[in-house]
């Protein structure tokens, strides 16, 4: 694609800290009015990035641009980008009207045009009838849609937001993701947000881009993440996963003491390779008798069950795996099955739902 399609670019964006290089050459493209998600472990280096875009750190090498073109000599107030501290940093002494409203007093604007645009955003942030209180007369979840608003208010062509829901708790957290990605498609401002938290990305994010040690390991949609990972890391770091290590055949993956499990060899990969074969727990079913339709299958012994209404978990110890085997069943078709601890089984899947990782 090219960069003038994008809001932003990054080329080969480098920034090192003495030793420690926090972001390694990444070069990728948002997109207009998209919701962006920067995801990865700690200390990955997707906070450093979000500074780098917003010139609060200047890059040791590679480029930033805007509609194409180069940021780089842009002072952060300068650039049409807004970015949104976890802290909020409201100001106490001031009323969520005038929180909102002040950045907008700093540029001078006339005071009926500061008006109607802070009341525009309040509205839409859902916040018009709090307008008066001050940022302790409010929740947490409150706060944020302030902080939230304050950014908004300014019409940035892009929105930096580092961890906007992590003072929150988990059920107002839920509740937020939900909110903030409506609020981003009606404002129709590309969204950058920073998480540690995989689900908050997923349900979030039209994309994704997963961060290892200050490089990208792949960008994608949600789905794209999670069906089609391009290495163990981004397999492992999203969502649950199962992995079997063996050598590949035309067919599949030889395991020792398991034979052949059979699946697609990604282009470009030769049989007589390590490799590992990953499957989700919950595309795992389970048999008291190996199935004699084609479905892969590991034998094993069911060591622990744990109930978690909508459905269970069944930890499996299969021979040669240093991992319990973790499937997730519907707890209706797991009740009717009766499985217990002690149980032998066999953990089943269709070929067609596992992949092979050399990487
Ligand atoms: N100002 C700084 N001085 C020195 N090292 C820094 C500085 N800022 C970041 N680093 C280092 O750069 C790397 C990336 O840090 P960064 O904060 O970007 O990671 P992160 O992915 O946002 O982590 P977290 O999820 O823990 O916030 C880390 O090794 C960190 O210690």
């Amino acid at each position: 694609m090219n960069a003038a399609d994008n809001v932003i670019t990054t080329r080969n964006l480098t920034k090192r800290f003495g030793g420690v290089t926090a972001v390694d050459g990444i070069s990728f493209g948002l997109r207009e009015n998209e919701f962006f998600a920067l995801l990865g472990p700690s200390g990955c280096g997707k906070t450093t990035l979000l500074r780098l875009i917003a010139g609060f750190e200047q890059a040791d090498g590679g480029s930033i641009l805007l509609d194409g073109e180069d940021l780089t000599a842009l002072r952060p107030n300068r650039r049409p980008i807004n970015l949104m501290f976890q802290s909020y940093a409201l100001f106490p002494h001031m009323t969520v009207e005038g929180n909102v409203a002040y950045g907008l007093e700093m540029e001078r604007l006339p005071k009926a045009e500061i008006a109607a645009r802070t009341a525009e955003v309040l509205a839409k942030v859902q916040l018009g009838d709090l307008a008066r209180r001050k940022p302790q007369q409010l929740s947490g979840g409150q706060r944020q849609r302030v902080a939230l608003a304050r950014a908004l208010v300014k019409r940035p062509r892009v929105l930096l937001l580092d961890e906007p829901l992590g003072a929150l708790d988990k059920k107002l957290r839920e509740e937020m993701q939900l909110e903030l990605k409506r609020l981003q498609h009606e404002v129709g401002i590309t969204f950058v947000v920073v998480t540690h938290d995989q689900e908050e990305a997923l349900v979030m994010a039209d994309r994704i881009a997963v961060l290892d040690a200050g490089r990208i390991a792949q960008i994608g949609t949600p789905r794209d993440l999670y069906e089609e990972p391009a290495s163990r890391f981004v397999a492992a770091f999203i969502g649950a996963m199962n992995f079997f290590e063996g050598e590949t055949t035309a067919q599949g993956l030889a395991v020792a003491g398991h034979g052949l499990l059979t699946a697609a060899l990604p282009s470009g990969v030769a049989p007589g390779q390590p490799a590992s074969l990953a499957v989700r727990p919950e595309r795992l079913s389970m048999a008291a008798a190996r199935p004699a339709d084609g479905a892969n299958a590991v034998a094993g012994r069911v060591v622990d069950i744990a109930y978690h209404g909508t459905d269970l978990s069944l930890h499996v110890a299969v021979a040669g795996v240093e991992r319990r085997v973790l499937a997730r069943l519907p707890s209706n078709r797991a009740r009717d099955a009766g499985w217990q601890a002690g149980q032998e089984v066999w953990c089943c899947w269709a070929p067609e739902d596992s992949r092979i990782l050399v990487a």
